[in-house]
């Protein structure tokens, strides 16, 4: 059975405010979007609908996810309509349509939508409103309202795919949410539980709740990783992804960059999968020269694969020389791209060894690293 993910992000965040839409803003060490979309990874498919402009920047907060971009509409509606429009090219069986902006949805509020379509054509998570209700003007109190059998509505929002499609295809547009088209076709929709923590991030106020509800979520797993090469002919090293220039360079099968080296198997650490060396057998000769960001990219791909991103990641060069203070900004800089999070999460540092030991005889650097993931 095909299930699809069609997540809508293709809104202007207008009432959240901040320098770009609410779905590009960092939330508990990563985008909005970014929580969102992991939530959803263990579908078979996933589209993400997107406003034109922010194309890339929806294709680098997905970095390392599966799922393909579709433009998005004028409003909600039409940005729903075009995303089952793309994935109806390859109908799936099943479609969860879920707001971008609602990156705490659980894998039980999601398992409930799905187990609910064993019986339902649609079904989608609410709560009953448990406050009373006013009609208000100008500030003032006009009237009362009965909350009996009334419901705040939730997303993910599911539906056999091609019975949501024919309703969207008949609907005229400007929908709240999909719950209404399918109604509107005459579907008659189950509801499931929702949660209070499943919000949608609205208003400014609301990024301060979703960030303290995904950190009290968060497994945290620690690794470190150790590294050594030995200096060899050479007139720079490459070390954390720049190349320093110096009078000796590193040997090594790779590009025998030992700062990302060590990086790479802190996060193999933290999976408790094996080490650099069972990935990229230094016998393989299709590794020979080989640039070590892909090592490193690697290493994050297995680990978003099991649903986990890098929280935080501490480097040690140990050297005598050269020196690393000029060059740290720009490995901070380069290692947070590879990675895909922000610099101020990246830490490398360098210490010598008092001339002990080979590092102190300038016989090689040596790596420490410390990285740590989160699932989301
Ligand atoms: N043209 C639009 C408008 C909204 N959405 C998406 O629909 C969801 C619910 O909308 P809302 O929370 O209202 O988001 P915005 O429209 O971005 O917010 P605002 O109304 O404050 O601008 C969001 O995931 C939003 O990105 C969309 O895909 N296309
Ligand atoms: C679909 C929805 O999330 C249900 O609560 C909601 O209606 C979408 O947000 P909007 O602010 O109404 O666009």
């Amino acid at each position: 059975m095909t299930i699809a993910a069609l997540i809508v992000a293709a809104g202007r965040g207008t009432r959240a405010g901040g320098p770009v839409p609410k779905q590009w803003q960092m939330l508990a060490g990563a985008q909005v979007a970014r929580w969102t979309l992991r939530a959803f990874s263990r579908m078979d498919r996933c589209v993400v609908v997107v406003h034109p402009d922010d194309m890339e920047t929806a294709k680098t907060a997905a970095k390392g996810i599966d799922c393909t971009f579709v433009p998005g509409g004028a409003d909600r509606a039409a940005s729903v309509r075009l995303g089952l429009e793309a994935l109806a090219e390859d109908p799936p069986r099943l479609v969860l349509i879920h707001d971008v902006a609602r990156p705490c949805v659980s894998p039980e509020i999601i398992a409930e939508v799905i187990a609910a379509l064993d019986t339902a054509k649609a079904a989608a998570p609410a709560l009953p409103v448990t406050d009373a209700l006013w009609t208000g003007d100008a500030g003032r109190v006009t009237g009362t309202r009965d909350r009996d059998g009334l419901y705040r509505a939730q997303t993910p929002q599911g539906f056999r795919f091609d019975a949501i499609l024919a309703a969207h295809r008949a609907h005229p547009g400007g929908a709240a949410d999909d719950v209404a088209v399918a109604r509107a076709a005459g579907l008659d929709v189950a509801i499931t539980e929702g949660s209070e923590q499943n919000l949608k991030i609205t208003t400014p106020a609301d990024f301060a709740r979703a960030a303290r509800i995904l950190e009290q979520g968060l497994d945290i797993r620690l690794g470190n990783g150790f590294d050594v090469h030995a200096f060899a002919e050479g007139d720079h090293v490459m070390l954390c992804g720049v190349a320093v220039p110096h009078e000796r360079g590193l040997s090594g099968h790779s590009d025998a960059d030992v700062g990302m080296h060590a990086l790479t198997d802190a996060i193999y650490g933290a999976l408790a999968d094996g080490d650099i060396g069972q990935h990229f057998p230094p016998s393989d000769p299709q590794w020979k020269g080989a640039e070590s960001h892909v090592f490193l990219s690697h290493a994050v791909a297995r680990a978003a694969a099991r649903g986990y991103a890098v929280g935080n990641v501490d480097v040690t060069l140990i050297c005598e020389e050269p020196k690393i203070g000029p060059h740290a900004a720009a490995m901070r800089a380069a290692l947070a791209a590879i990675i895909g999070i922000e610099a101020g999460r990246v830490s490398v540092k360098a210490t010598t060894s008092e001339r002990l030991g080979f590092t102190g005889r300038k016989e090689g650097i040596a790596a420490m690293a410390t990285a740590t993931l989160v699932t989301a």
